[in-house]
């Protein structure tokens, strides 16, 4: 057994020790010092927020910004996008940001030319691609199957799924031809895992974005090669009942049941999901694709109780 401090592992092997670091007598590699900058994990990281004006994408925007990134806000609504960008401390809307400063964008992400613009638009402004790309733009249109139109499962359907295939494309093209890697998060639902009653379009909307997350992950993962390491990183978060505008569509006494369903005996809230978001855009999920995040204060799938959700996962790796 190599003697604590030496430097060596069980076996007698060198140890990995980075440039700088001096095995203290204890034996075991200090702390790697948090100064505040380290502390910043997404410093230089330019970050897309789609859906960025309300609810989950507007605590996804103000998490990214308190880790450093810039925060490109897009959402439908131009006057929401441009309330997130004022709460995160920025002034601009893409007509008037000086580079840099946190910017809002409006665009409908179920229309491609839309998306395609958006895209043009955010890196004319800040001269690069979005790093981190984060789809939170998402609606409902809840009914019985037996009593859903076509309409309210063709937009949910456009919305949900077509708008992520169409934000995951664009910024993936912007991300390979510039060689840059890359970490996109999409926002699914434990609805797409498990179902829910007068959800059939939106419960297959978020099981496709699952889908189209994990086939992305396998595709994008070897397409940009780094010195240290990943390419484009794929990854899907799936909350539970958020306490947003969505949810309070909700008849209470639905409400009220999945309530007693739940072990913390509450909704969550939109800065639980942003944590998982935030853990899946930094480099703390290097070695993360193709995931499917759960955030539901419950164990995973959505059953049993008193198991470790995936936020609490997240909070006990720090
Ligand atoms: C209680 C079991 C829960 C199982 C867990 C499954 C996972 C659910 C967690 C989802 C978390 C993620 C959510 C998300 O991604 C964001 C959203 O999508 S928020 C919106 C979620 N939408 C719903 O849950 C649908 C809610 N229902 C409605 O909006 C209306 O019921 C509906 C428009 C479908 C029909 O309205 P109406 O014709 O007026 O019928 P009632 O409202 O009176 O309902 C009749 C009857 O059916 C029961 N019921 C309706 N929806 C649900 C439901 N989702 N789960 C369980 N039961 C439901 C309702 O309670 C009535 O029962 P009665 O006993 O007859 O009163
Ligand atoms: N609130 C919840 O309980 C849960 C929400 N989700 C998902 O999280 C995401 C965010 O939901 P919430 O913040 O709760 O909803 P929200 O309604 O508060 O915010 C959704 C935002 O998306 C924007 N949007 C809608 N359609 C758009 C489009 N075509 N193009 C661009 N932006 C568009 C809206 O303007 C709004 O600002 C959605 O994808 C939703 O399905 C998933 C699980 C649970």
């Amino acid at each position: 057994m190599a003697p604590r401090g030496s430097g060596l592992d069980w076996r007698g092997c060198a140890l990995a020790t980075p440039p700088g670091w001096d095995w203290p007598s204890a034996g075991c590699p200090p702390a790697r010092p948090l100064d505040m900058a380290s502390q910043l994990r997404l410093r230089s990281a330019l970050a897309l927020v789609t859906g960025a004006g309300s609810g989950i994408g507007r605590a996804v925007s103000v998490r990214l910004a308190k880790e450093g990134a810039t925060v490109a806000a897009c959402d439908l609504d131009r006057a929401a996008a441009c309330e997130t960008v004022w709460l995160l401390g920025g002034q601009g809307s893409e007509k008037v940001a000086p580079g840099g400063a946190h910017t809002a964008f409006q665009a409908d992400v179920s229309e491609a030319g839309a998306v395609r613009r958006l895209l043009e638009q955010v890196q004319a402004c800040f001269s690069r691609p979005p790093s981190v790309v984060v789809s939170c733009a998402g609606l409902t249109r809840d009914e019985f199957l037996l009593r859903m139109s076509e309409d309210d499962w063709d937009r949910v359907i456009a919305v949900n799924l077509k708008g992520i295939f169409l934000v995951t494309q664009a910024a993936a093209q912007a991300l390979v031809s510039s060689g840059c890697r890359g970490s996109i998060i999409n926002i699914s639902s434990i609805v797409g895992k498990v179902g829910n009653v007068g959800q059939t379009n939106y419960a297959a909307s978020k099981a496709g974005v699952i889908g189209l997350t994990q086939t992305a992950a396998r595709e994008l993962g070897r397409l940009v090669r780094h010195p240290w390491g990943h390419g484009i990183r794929c990854n899907s978060v799936l909350p539970g009942f958020i306490t947003t505008p969505m949810t309070q569509k909700v008849p209470q006494k639905v409400l009220d049941k999945v309530i007693g369903m739940i072990p913390m005996g509450h909704l969550g809230d939109p800065e639980d999901v942003a944590d998982a978001v935030t853990f899946l855009a930094s480099e703390d999920s290097g070695y993360i694709t193709g995931a499917s995040v759960e955030v539901t204060g419950m164990r995973p799938s959505w059953g049993g109780r008193g198991q470790r959700s995936g936020t609490q996962m997240i909070r006990e790796s720090r």
